[in-house]
């Protein structure tokens, strides 16, 4: 078995691993905040606050024509499709939510994403995107290369088709232990997080879509590795990440090392892959 190394003494357990860090904007400070990242309850239909929240026309378009543009493409998130990332976070982390605090929570969500432009000189964040009925090569794009907002590409189509899962992967390190005495930021593992798929969109191989695309974006940003949360009690998503290749990381003994701020009662799997490590499934 291959072995990762990280700081002092770590491990790979032949098990494996939950969710990521949320940006706190202002609002989160104004609602009792739910515990994140939560796998939904099954009895609660992600789709119920579409469309009161103008979605509605794109997933009315998904359903009529669904043959039309069958494909699913993943691609960076533009600054068109902020409003359905937030709308795939909450309606994933946060199923049991109804109005008016499922919309105050999407809105939080979005304050949070687009203010998360300030990162660490150096750094790189990206927020991918699932989508359906876009068009995928001639995608006419209104925008400069370079624009970035929070994660969000600053480029805008005509033809965005509808997010139906997300993913958010980067090289801030904010979750891996610090290195030496200095505690400077680690460098070359990208870490990945708020990965959703909408319910009804689920079981389709989107989420392992999704970590693919995050694997080559990393790989393209010089990393050697990905790591990321999970949430021990969520087993499709550790099931998921496990056969993607990521393995368990023993945390040594006494060590603190940093977790996504959550419920206190959920505990995290700590799971890495090497970016050359092949995947067991397609
Ligand atoms: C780092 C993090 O962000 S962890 C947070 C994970 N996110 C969540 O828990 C939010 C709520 N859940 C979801 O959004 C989705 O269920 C996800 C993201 C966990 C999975 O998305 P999907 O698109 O359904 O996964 P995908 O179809 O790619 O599944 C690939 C494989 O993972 C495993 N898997 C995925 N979901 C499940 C599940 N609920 N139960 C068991 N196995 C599962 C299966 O092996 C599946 O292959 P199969 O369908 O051929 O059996």
């Amino acid at each position: 078995m291959r072995s990762l190394t990280l700081g002092t003494s770590l491990t790979l357990s032949p098990s494996s691993s939950t969710p990521t860090p949320s940006s706190k904007s202002p609002l989160s400070l104004l609602i009792k905040q739910p515990p994140p990242f939560y796998p939904p309850s099954p009895r609660v239909s992600n789709e119920l606050s579409i469309p009161r929240f103008g979605a509605c026309r794109a997933t009315q378009v998904v359903d009529l024509f669904p043959t039309v543009s069958p494909e699913i493409v993943v691609r960076e998130a533009r600054l068109e499709d902020c409003w359905e990332v937030a709308e795939t976070h909450c309606s994933s982390f946060f199923p049991e939510y109804s109005f008016p605090l499922d919309f105050v929570l999407r809105v939080d969500r979005l304050v949070g994403m687009l203010s998360g432009f300030s990162i660490p000189p150096g750094c790189r964040r990206t927020c991918l995107v699932a989508v359906i009925g876009g068009s995928v090569g001639d995608t006419f794009l209104f925008g400069t290369e370079d624009f970035k907002i929070g994660g969000f590409d600053g480029k805008f189509s005509l033809n965005k088709g509808y997010v139906t899962g997300i993913l958010t992967i980067d090289t801030v390190a904010d979750f891996l232990p610090r290195k030496g005495p200095l505690r400077q930021r680690r460098t070359g593992i990208a870490y990945i997080s708020n990965v959703a798929v909408r319910e009804r969109f689920r079981r389709k191989g989107i989420a392992k879509r999704l970590i693919a695309k995050a694997e080559a974006q990393a790989k393209s940003w010089g990393c050697r590795a990905v790591a990321l949360h999970c949430d021990l009690n969520n087993p499709g998503a550790t099931k998921l990440y496990k056969d993607q290749g990521f393995r368990c990381i023993k945390v040594p003994e006494g060590a603190n090392w940093p977790q996504p701020k959550t419920a206190p009662n959920v505990k995290f799997n700590f799971m890495m892959k090497l970016l050359n490590t092949p995947t067991t499934t397609a």
